[in-house]
C-alpha cells in the first residue's frame, strides 16, 4: 500500500499503462486484457492488473496535469517497483500535418510548468522518451500502418491557455502537440533510471479545428493501446 494506492505488495505488474481517466484505464482493462483484477479503488483512481498476450501488465489512471500523474509515478515505481511506464493520453494539435485520429510518440517533452525549475534551482531539464521504448513503439506503428509522428510535444499545467501567442511558440520551434502529464512522467522515470515513453492519439486541432465523430476516436484510441502494449511488453 502506498499514499494513495491500495494494491497489496505484488499486485502491480513491472509494466504499466497511465491514462488520465481512470475510466479509460477500466476500459482498457475490459478490452484487452485476460481476467483484469481491480487493484485500486483509492480516489476513484481505477487501477487494474491482468495479463495481455499471457504476460502481466498493469493500468494505472494518472488524473491530468503534472501534479496528479507526478504522484501515481513516484508511488508506482517507489512503493511497487514499477520497472515500465507508458502513457496513454489524448493530445491537441500544433500542427497541419498533425490530424486528428494520428499518434504521437512524444520523444521529449517542454513544459510551462515550475516542477522541474524548482526541482533544478532555476535550471532547464530536458525531459526525454525511454529510446528503446520509443523505438519499439514507432517500429510497432508502422507495422501496423497505423498514422503516427514522432517528435517534441508540451506538457502545460494549464487547459484552458489565457494567451494563444504561446502556442504559436511552441508551434514554431516544432512541437508536435499539447498534453498535461509527460515532462512529469518523463524527469520521475529518469531518476529512478526506469523507462518511459508517452504515446498520445490527437482528439482535437488547436490551428484547423478538425473534428471526429466518437466511434473513430475510439478506434484510434484502440490502435494506441495495441502501440503501448506491444511496446512496453517487447511483442510483435
Ligand atoms: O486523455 P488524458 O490522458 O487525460 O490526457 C489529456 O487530456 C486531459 C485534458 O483533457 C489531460 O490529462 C491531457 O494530458
Ligand atoms: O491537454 C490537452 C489534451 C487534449 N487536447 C488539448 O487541447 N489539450
Amino acid at each position: 500500500m502506498s499514499v494513495h494506492l491500495n494494491a497489496s505488495e505484488g499486485q502491480i505488474a513491472p509494466t504499466v499503462l497511465l491514462p488520465g481517466d481512470p475510466l479509460r484505464a477500466q476500459h482498457i482493462a475490459q478490452t484487452f486484457f485476460d481476467n483484469p483484477v481491480q487493484h485500486n479503488s483509492v480516489r476513484g483512481m481505477l487501477g487494474y492488473t491482468g495479463t495481455y498476450r499471457g504476460q502481466p501488465v498493469s493500468v494505472q489512471g494518472t488524473g491530468m496535469g503534472i501534479a496528479s500523474a507526478s504522484i501515481y509515478t513516484h508511488e508506482l515505481i517507489h512503493s511497487y517497483g514499477v520497472q515500465t511506464l507508458v502513457r496513454v493520453g489524448t493530445c491537441g494539435s500544433y500542427q497541419t500535418g498533425v490530424h486528428v485520429r494520428d499518434l504521437v510518440l512524444a520523444q521529449a517533452a517542454c513544459t510551462d510548468s515550475n516542477v522541474n525549475r524548482i526541482r533544478f534551482q532555476g535550471l532547464d531539464y530536458a525531459p526525454i522518451a525511454d529510446f528503446g521504448l520509443l523505438m519499439a513503439a514507432y517500429q510497432r506503428a508502422q507495422a501496423h500502418g497505423f498514422s503516427t509522428h514522432v517528435g517534441n510535444i508540451v506538457s502545460s499545467d494549464t487547459f484552458y491557455q489565457d494567451n494563444p501567442g504561446v502556442m504559436q511558440r511552441w508551434a514554431e520551434y516544432g512541437v508536435l502537440a499539447v498534453e498535461m502529464e509527460a515532462a512529469g512522467l518523463y524527469t520521475i522515470a529518469a531518476k529512478a533510471g526506469v523507462r518511459a515513453l508517452t504515446v498520445l492519439t490527437v482528439s482535437d486541432h488547436l490551428i484547423t479545428h478538425e473534428e471526429t465523430t466518437a466511434e473513430e476516436r475510439q478506434t484510434t484510441f484502440n490502435q494506441m493501446i495495441e502501440v503501448a502494449l506491444e511496446a512496453a511488453l517487447g511483442l510483435s
